[in-house]
Formats: structure tokens, sequence, C-alpha cells
């Protein structure tokens, strides 16, 4: 996701916002996941603090989850979707192990995040595209600067 986000900010101008890194760095936090050892993401808090960014527009937002954002935020949606013979060698390699490692295969079998994107916007503006490899990477940022492009086009 961060790899396709940066590339797209770069390419097109827009704001490149990670929520995952904004949390950290301003400690969006309530509470610890004792079974997954990490933080619980304060939720509100992030709404709070991506507001006045949100509604100036041209924002460019990368977490794995997106049933917490106010439905207006968003004009597309994209579910990155890899085979899981790619993505376990990735995560590994990331040193992802036991049961992180397993729940995030699992999470891609069920295609969850798809489904959740699904139950959380109108399904024409969710789109899913597939991340296996470099060649896909560049296609999927080809395709939606022009989508961008054409958007830009259409609404000013
Ligand atoms: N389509 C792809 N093909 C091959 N490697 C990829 C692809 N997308 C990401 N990667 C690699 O996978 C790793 C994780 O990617 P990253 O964009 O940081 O994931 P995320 O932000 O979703 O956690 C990085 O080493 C990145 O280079």
């Amino acid at each position: 996701k961060s790899t396709l986000g940066k590339e797209l900010a770069s390419r097109t101008g827009l704001t490149y916002i990670s929520v995952g890194d904004l949390a950290k760095e301003e400690e969006l936090y309530d509470g610890f996941d004792e079974e997954y050892e990490c933080p619980i993401l304060d939720e509100d808090r992030v709404i709070d603090e991506l507001e006045d960014k949100m509604s100036e527009g041209g924002v460019i937002v990368d977490y794995h989850g997106c049933d917490f954002f106010p439905e207006h935020w968003f004009h597309i949606v994209f579910v990155l979707r890899t085979d899981n013979s790619f993505l376990y060698d990735r995560l590994e390699s990331r040193g992802y192990k036991g049961k992180k490692l397993q729940d995030n295969i699992q999470c891609e079998i069920f295609q969850t995040l798809y489904e959740e994107a699904m139950l959380s916007y109108s399904k024409e503006i969710v789109h899913q595209l597939p991340s296996n490899t470099p060649e896909d990477l560049e296609r999927n940022v080809d395709q939606i600067v022009q989508w961008i492009e054409q958007w830009s086009k259409d609404n000013n």
C-alpha cells in the first residue's frame, strides 16, 4: 500500500498519508492488544486529526481497514490483492511470524478487507487491484493516475 501510495503522490502531487505512521507520530492509541502485542488504534482521534486535511481534499489515505472513516471522505477506494504464495514470502521477509503471519494470510483468503470496503462504501467506487509483481504495481500506478486525471477534468 505504501509503495503504491507514495508513488502516486509523487506522480500526481496529491498528499500521501499513512494512518499507521500518523498514529505512531501522534500516539493516537487507546490501550494495548495483548494477543497481537500491538497498540490499539484510537479511531475517533484519527478522524479528528485528519478532518481538516480531508475536507481540503487531494489526499491519498493508506490503511488496511476502512470501516471507521466517514464515507464522504472518499471518491474511490482501492483494495490491493496479493496471491498467498507471494504474500507469505513478503510478510515473512518483513519478520512476521506465528499468529500474525497466519492471520494476515487468512484475512487475504477470506477477502476480509475487500468485504469490509464493499460494506462501508458504495460498491461502485470499490476496486480490487492485483499486486503480485512489480509489473502489477506499475500498472496500478498508471491506472490510478489516469483515473485521477479524468476525475479532475470532470470536476473542475
Ligand atoms: N506489486 C508488488 N510486487 C512486488 N513487491 C511488492 C509489490 N508491492 C509491494 N511490494 C514489496 O512488498 C513489501 C511491502 O510493501 P509495502 O508497500 O511497504 O506494503 P504495505 O504498505 O501495504 O505494508 C515492500 O518490500 C515492497 O517493495
